[in-house]
């Protein structure tokens, strides 16, 4: 985000692809924290997206073990794409709010239609890069960065018309705590830059952050941002449906988020598995404001 374009807020109030529901309830709670006012204070103009524009998908029930309602997320991905691509067609900043993680399906699908070289930061206690062969759940919100670098099942590498979305190159894992065997295999194999929290904790936040907007940005047309809270120690952000200890704490997501604004390179970004349902009063949708804040560029000073 910077200060000269609108922002145009997306909820997607969807959470089909994660093991336990709640997630659906994220934008409201995240909107209910004052995310709007908190970007106009900062000088933007906010465009509230409505989310009519999105599907209801409650009657659609095809499933199966290794893509569980995979019906339901496809068709809310498809519609996704089309959203935030016509968000940036107009000239907005697309800021998704989730929402579970398969949604990123969709947001990617939506910001790479029209820019051939997107570069992602992707901040998350996990890879989301299986695919239904080697997933452990079944669950598409640990699928959806693997589709979009062209791995999985078609109907989801295939969102928005086209595939892949990503080059490996351009895509950096901030935060990574717990990766399944299959995901570690992808990492290594397509040579994905993930920062662990044991990068973190030795080199620092600042230098991880330099070097991820680095790799990220290098030989890009634009950097999409997915943020899953779940990347924060459940400590700060309990409110989320796959939490893990040993996550960053309050200065570094912080610090992230604030680096990411000064470098200038952001062009779209989700925020995702916000649950209210497991929260500790609105703790964590507070917490994502005050992120969304930073990364447009609130300062201390
Ligand atoms: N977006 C998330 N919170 N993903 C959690 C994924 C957990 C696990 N790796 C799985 O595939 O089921
Ligand atoms: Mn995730
Ligand atoms: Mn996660």
């Amino acid at each position: 985000m910077n200060n000269q374009l609108p922002v145009s807020i997306l909820p997607v109030p969807f959470d089909w692809g994660a093991g336990r529901r709640g997630a659906a309830a994220g934008p409201e709670a995240v909107l209910h924290a004052g995310v709007i006012r908190r970007l106009q204070q900062l000088g933007y103009r906010v465009q509230l997206r409505s989310e009519d524009c999105l599907p209801n998908t409650s009657a659609d029930r095809r499933t199966a073990m290794q893509l569980k309602h995979w019906g339901r997320v496809l068709t809310i991905n498809e519609a996704i794409a089309q959203e935030v691509r016509s968000i940036a067609a107009e000239g907005l900043f697309p800021l998704t709010i989730g929402g579970d993680h398969s949604i990123a399906l969709g947001t990617i699908a939506g910001a790479a239609a029209s820019r051939k070289r997107l570069g992602v930061i992707w901040i998350d206690a996990h890879g989301d890069l299986n695919t239904p062969e080697t997933t452990p759940s079944g669950n598409i919100h640990g699928m959806s960065l693997a589709a979009a670098i062209g791995l999985g099942d078609s109907r989801f590498t295939g969102i928005g018309g086209y595939s892949p979305k990503l080059a490996p190159e351009r895509i950096v894992l901030v935060g990574a705590r717990e990766l399944d065997d299959g995901e570690k295999k992808r990492i290594r194999e397509l040579n994905i830059t993930c920062f662990t929290m044991h990068e973190i904790d030795r080199y620092g936040m600042g230098h991880v952050m330099e070097e991820a907007i680095r790799i990220a940005s290098a030989d890009a047309d634009g950097v999409h941002v997915s943020f899953d809270i779940d990347s924060v120690d459940p400590g700060e952000a309990p409110g989320t449906g796959t939490p893990v200890r040993g996550g960053l704490n309050y200065r570094e997501a912080h610090l992230a988020m604030e680096m990411l604004h000064e470098a200038g390179v952001v062009t779209s970004a989700d925020v995702v598995e916000v649950n209210p349902l497991l929260d500790n009063g609105q703790r964590t949708a507070r917490l994502a404001v005050e992120l969304i804040a930073s990364l447009a560029g609130e300062r201390i000073l």
